[in-house]
């Protein structure tokens, strides 16, 4: 089952872990090739996003948010008397996860804390992070010697939640202005879409498999309903975007742009909150604030979008809040929503990963733990043969 610690824990270092993206025209080929390593994306739609990041100097906003993220991270830390160094390290682009795993631990430190820059459950969005350290312990034999752990999730988290309703109701105070009445104004909060079978299991392995999983979708719903709250009687709804994958796989549904073009009539201003992302990256100015903006347009619709968290100091604090609840265990667990607190400790077959079986840390599946897990599944043990396959192809190469 998944877990929370509840003893102060010997972190040395923080792992702040993102996607990466290109810094220019000659990085984008590259870039979108490690994206999609092995995962059935058509050339088609590469063409096309490598044109969103073409239009842009090649190069994508998120590096440079989360070094501006990492720089107000150390200030706040700091100002809270909390002494760790913040090392970045990214999926698909410099620097790269394995490199910075060598240095964490070439720097001295044993047991770092991972902060991903994502806040939902899903595949994509927490354990494929997971493997990456995973991958990177693996990659630089370190597997024995760094304890890399996890964040928690933190969609429920008030400092990611109460910025973004702070900033609706000043867009709605605008609409207001302008003569759009509440009922002719839409809210359509957006998140990344995934393939329904990856939705479908996102969240513990027992919830899913008894048929209440979905956590993906159910954790944005209670973020949107939360946000709601305090904003007011709306009409909204969630929305995905971003799709990608092959037609005949079915993803997650509606459309920002097709529920936008259906709204005329009905309502006069479309408001677009990014409550799946956590800063102002290639999907929010490339898929929403040019094309969502172009589809209200035709449709004859005032538009706005809001900003993400990013960088705002509740925000910044908050994840300040998720490394001071691990150093300290009488600090509060800060958690909002009807969806109840998250935890520290992945379980056995949370969000799996449906293409193969790579090696995670942060959880009661990972390598490290599978000997000693309470709960014995079938990914631990395919886990743990994984690992003597690896360990037989070393001693094989004389290592
Ligand atoms: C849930 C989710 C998040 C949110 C959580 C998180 O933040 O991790 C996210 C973030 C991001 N996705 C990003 C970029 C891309 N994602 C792709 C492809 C895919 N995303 C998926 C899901 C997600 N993606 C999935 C299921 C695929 C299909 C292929 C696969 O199964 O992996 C592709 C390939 C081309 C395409 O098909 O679009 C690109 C270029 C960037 C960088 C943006 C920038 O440069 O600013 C970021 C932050
Ligand atoms: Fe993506």
């Amino acid at each position: 089952m998944p877990c929370n610690i509840d003893e102060a824990e010997p972190i040395d270092a923080i792992l702040f872990a993102s996607f990466g993206g290109p810094e220019g025209q000659d990085d984008v080929i590259p870039f979108l090739k490690n994206v999609v390593h092995g995962r059935g994306i058509p050339d088609e739609r590469l063409e096309e996003v490598a044109v969103h990041y073409r239009s842009m100097g090649g190069k994508s906003p998120i590096n440079d948010q989360n070094k501006a993220m990492i720089a107000a991270l150390e200030t706040e830390l700091a100002r809270r008397g909390i002494d760790l160094p913040i090392y970045w390290g990214n999926r698909n682009w410099e620097p790269y996860m394995a490199d910075t795993v060598k240095q964490i631990h070439a720097d001295g430190h044993r047991t770092a804390l991972g902060i991903v820059t994502s806040a939902y459950s899903s595949y994509s969005s927490c354990r494929q992070y997971r493997e990456d350290f995973g991958i990177a312990l693996d990659a630089t034999g370190l597997e024995d010697e760094l304890d890399i752990r996890k964040a928690r999730v933190f969609f429920n988290h008030p400092g990611f939640l109460d910025p973004v309703a702070a900033h609706i109701r000043e867009a709605l105070e605008k609409f207001r202005a302008e003569g759009h009445k509440d009922e002719q104004i839409e809210i359509l909060f957006t998140t990344h879409s995934i393939p329904n079978t990856m939705a479908e299991t996102s969240g513990p392995r027992a919830t899913w498999e008894e048929g209440s999983g979905g956590w993906y979708e159910k954790q944005h719903i209670a973020a949107a309903e939360y946000v709601m709250e305090s904003v007011g009687n709306l009409p909204w709804q969630l929305v995905y975007q971003s799709r990608s994958g092959p037609e005949f796989i079915p993803w997650l549904e509606p459309d920002v742009n097709d529920v936008i073009a259906e709204l005329p009539g009905k309502r006069t201003a479309v408001m677009v909150v990014p409550i799946g992302f956590v800063t102002d990256h290639m999907e929010v100015v490339w898929d929403l604030d040019t094309e969502a903006k172009e589809s209200a347009e035709e449709a004859g619709l005032a538009f706005v979008r809001i900003p993400t968290a990013g960088e705002s100091p509740e925000f910044i604090a908050a994840l300040a809040d998720l490394v001071q609840e691990r150093l300290d265990p009488t600090f509060p667990r800060k958690c909002v929503t009807s969806f109840g607190p998250t935890f520290d400790v992945c379980g056995a077959g949370c969000c799996p990963n449906q293409r193969a079986i790579q090696p995670t840390t942060s959880a009661v599946d990972s390598d490290a733990d599978v000997a000693n897990a309470g709960e014995q599944s079938e990914l631990a043990v395919m886990i743990a043969e994984r690992k003597a396959q690896r360990e037989s192809q070393r001693q094989q190469a004389g290592e």
